[in-house]
C-alpha cells in the first residue's frame, strides 16, 4: 500500500486537505471555504468550531474521493493562518469568544496605550514584532477583558489559548494535547524568540496568566495522535508551522538569503536569515522560520494585510468579477490602468508603513475609467505592495534578491506575476506546485516520521514551472512605482485630514 503524508492547510479563507506522496506531488486535494464575519468596521472574526469542523470534513471528503484511508497516512502536517486567536474552556471545550482573525483591529486602542507607555522597544527586542493588533497577545488580553468572568477563569487555569494549530491539535487529540510550535509562538507577542520561552515580563504587561498558554515544541516531531473518532484510526500529528513559515520550507528556501512571497488573503514575504535573528529598521518583522533538529532558524518578514482579499472584494463586495481568475483577462484587456491606483488599505497598512489609520482609496479615475482599469489597478496593488516589502528586505538584510519564489492562490495569475517582475526588477520563479504551504507542512511531518530523510532529499523534489523576467523598461517601471508611492501617501493622510 502506498503511504502518504496528510497536509492540512487551515488558511484565512479556506481549509484544504491534501495527500502528498514521496515525490512531493499532491495526490488529492479537498477545499472548503471559511466564512468570516465583520461585526464592526475593521473587526474580523471566525467561528472556531466551524474551522475545526471543516478541517475534519475536508479530510473525510479527501478519503472518500481518493479511497485512501487513515491506515495509509504516515503522519499529519498542519500549516495554519497565524496569530488568529482562540480562547476556550478546558472543561467544555467550547470557545469563549469567536476566533479573532489576524486581520482584526479591535485591539487598536490597547495597542495605542501600550505604545504611549513607551513599551514598543521591549516588545520589539524580545519578540521581533511590533505592538500591533495583528498579533495574538493583545487579542488574548482583549478577550479576557471583554468576556464576562474570563479573566478569573483564566487565572484559575480553566481557560486555554491557542493559535489555530493548537486549537486543531487539541480538538484532534480530544483535549489531551495542548501544544504549539515555535513558529506560531513567535507570532503571539508573548514569546521571547532569543531565549525561546514565553516571556513573564510581557505576560505581566498584558495581564495574561501563563496557565492558558500551550507548550512550545519544535516544528517537526510527533505531538500526539488524532483520536480514532475523527478519521477512523489514530494518526500521528508530526509537523506544525505557521503557514508562511511552512511555505518558506515548502519552497526549499533553506539557504540564508533565499526568499518567497505568498499571494494569499494577504501577501507575506519571508527571507531566511539562518541562525541569526536580524533586527529590522524598515518595518520588517523578525520571526522564527523553523525549529528543527534542536536548531532554531530565523527569518525577516514583510506583511501585506490585503492582497488576494482585494480580489475577493472585487468579486464579493463590488460584483465586478464572478471569480478571482477572471481578474487576469480583464486586466489584460487594457494596456494600462491609465493612471488609476487602488490602495487596498482596508485594515490599515502593514510593512513598511504600519499605519492603522490608512483606509482603502482609489486615485486617478476619469470618465474613461472602466471596470477593466479598476480591476487591473487592484491587481497591480499586490505587486506594488510586494515591491515596498522587497525594498525594505534588501535594505535590512544587505542582500540583493536573485529571484523571488512565489506561491499562494493569486500566484496563479500570469498577468500579476509578469507585472510583479516588471515592477520589482527581479525574476519571479513559480514552482510547479504552488501549494508550498501544504508541502512545507507535509515535509515537516514527513521528516519526523522518517517518510523523507533530510532537506537535501526534499529540496530535490522542487520543480520550477515558469520564470517571469522583467520586461518593462526601467524608467517606466520607476514612474509607475512613484505613482503608487504618491497614492499611498495620499491614502495615509486622508483619515488624519492632513
Ligand atoms: N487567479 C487569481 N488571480 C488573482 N487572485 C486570485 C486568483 N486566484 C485566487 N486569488 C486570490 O487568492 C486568495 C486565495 O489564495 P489562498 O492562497 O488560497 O489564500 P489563503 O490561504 O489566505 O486563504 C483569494 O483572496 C483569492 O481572491
Ligand atoms: O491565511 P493566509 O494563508 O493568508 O495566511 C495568514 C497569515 O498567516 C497571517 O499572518
Amino acid at each position: 500500500m502506498e503511504h502518504y503524508i496528510l497536509a492540512l492547510d487551515q488558511g484565512t479563507t479556506s481549509t484544504r486537505a491534501m495527500l502528498v506522496n514521496k515525490r512531493g506531488e499532491i495526490a488529492g486535494m479537498v477545499q472548503q471555504e471559511t466564512r468570516l464575519s465583520y461585526p464592526h468596521p475593521g473587526w474580523v472574526e471566525a467561528d472556531a468550531e466551524r474551522i475545526f469542523g471543516s478541517s475534519v470534513e475536508v479530510v473525510r471528503q479527501l478519503f472518500d474521493d481518493t479511497g485512501v484511508t487513515a491506515a495509509a497516512i504516515a503522519g499529519i502536517g498542519i500549516a495554519n493562518q497565524r496569530e488568529t486567536t482562540v480562547v476556550w474552556d478546558r472543561e467544555s471545550g467550547l470557545p469563549v469568544y469567536p476566533a479573532i482573525v489576524w486581520q482584526s483591529r479591535q485591539t487598536e486602542e490597547l495597542c495605542g496605550q501600550l505604545r504611549a507607555r513607551g513599551l514598543e522597544r521591549i516588545f520589539r527586542d524580545k519578540t521581533g514584532l511590533l505592538i500591533d493588533p495583528y498579533f495574538s497577545g493583545t487579542k488574548i488580553a482583549w478577550i479576557l477583558e471583554q468576556v464576562e468572568g474570563a479573566r478569573e477563569k483564566a487565572e484559575r487555569g480553566e481557560l486555554l489559548f491557542g493559535t489555530i494549530d493548537s486549537w486543531l491539535i487539541w480538538k484532534l487529540t480530544s483535549g489531551r494535547v495542548h501544544v504549539t510550535d515555535a513558529t506560531n509562538a513567535s507570532r503571539t507577542l508573548l514569546y521571547n524568540i532569543h531565549d525561546r520561552r514565553w516571556d513573564d515580563e510581557l505576560l505581566a504587561i498584558l495581564g495574561i496568566p501563563s496557565a492558558i498558554l500551550p507548550e512550545v515544541r519544535s516544528s517537526s516531531e510527533i505531538y500526539g495522535y488524532s483520536d480514532a473518532e475523527w478519521f477512523g484510526q489514530a494518526v500521528p500529528i508530526a509537523g506544525v508551522a505557521g503557514d508562511q513559515q511552512a511555505a518558506l520550507f515548502g519552497q526549499g528556501c533553506f539557504e540564508e538569503g533565499s526568499a518567497k512571497n505568498t499571494y494569499g488573503t494577504g501577501c507575506f514575504m519571508l527571507m531566511n536569515t539562518g541562525r541569526k535573528a536580524v533586527a529590522s529598521s524598515s518595518g520588517l518583522l523578525t520571526t522564527i522560520a523553523l525549529e528543527l533538529g534542536g536548531k532554531t532558524e530565523y527569518a525577516l518578514e514583510g506583511s501585506v494585510f490585503v492582497a488576494g482579499a482585494a480580489i475577493q472584494w472585487l468579486r464579493d463586495g463590488m460584483g465586478l468579477i464572478e471569480a478571482s481568475e477572471d481578474s487576469e483577462k480583464l486586466a489584460q484587456s487594457v494596456e494600462s490602468t491609465e493612471g488609476v491606483y487602488v490602495v487596498p488599505a482596508f485594515v490599515g497598512l502593514g510593512t513598511p508603513y504600519w499605519d492603522s489609520d490608512a483606509r482603502g482609496s482609489v486615485f486617478g479615475i476619469t470618465g474613461g475609467t472602466t471596470k477593466a482599469h479598476f480591476v487591473r489597478a487592484t491587481l497591480e496593488s499586490l505587486a506594488y505592495q510586494t515591491k515596498d516589502v522587497l525594498d525594505a528586505m534588501e535594505k535590512d538584510s544587505g542582500l540583493k534578491l536573485r529571484t523571488l519564489a512565489v506561491d499562494g492562490g493569486a500566484a496563479k495569475n500570469d498577468f500579476l506575476m509578469q507585472f510583479q517582475s516588471d515592477i520589482a526588477g527581479v525574476p519571479v520563479e513559480r514552482p510547479e506546485q504552488v501549494e508550498s504551504t501544504a508541502l512545507g507542512a507535509a515535509y515537516l511531518a514527513g521528516l519526523a516520521v522518517g517518510y523523507w530523510q533530510d532537506r537535501e532529499q526534499i529540496g530535490s523534489l522542487r520543480r520550477v514551472e515558469r520564470l517571469f523576467r522583467p520586461m518593462l523598461e526601467e524608467g517606466r517601471s520607476r514612474e509607475l512605482y512613484e505613482g503608487w508611492r504618491r497614492a499611498v501617501s495620499a491614502a495615509r493622510s486622508f483619515k488624519r485630514g492632513v
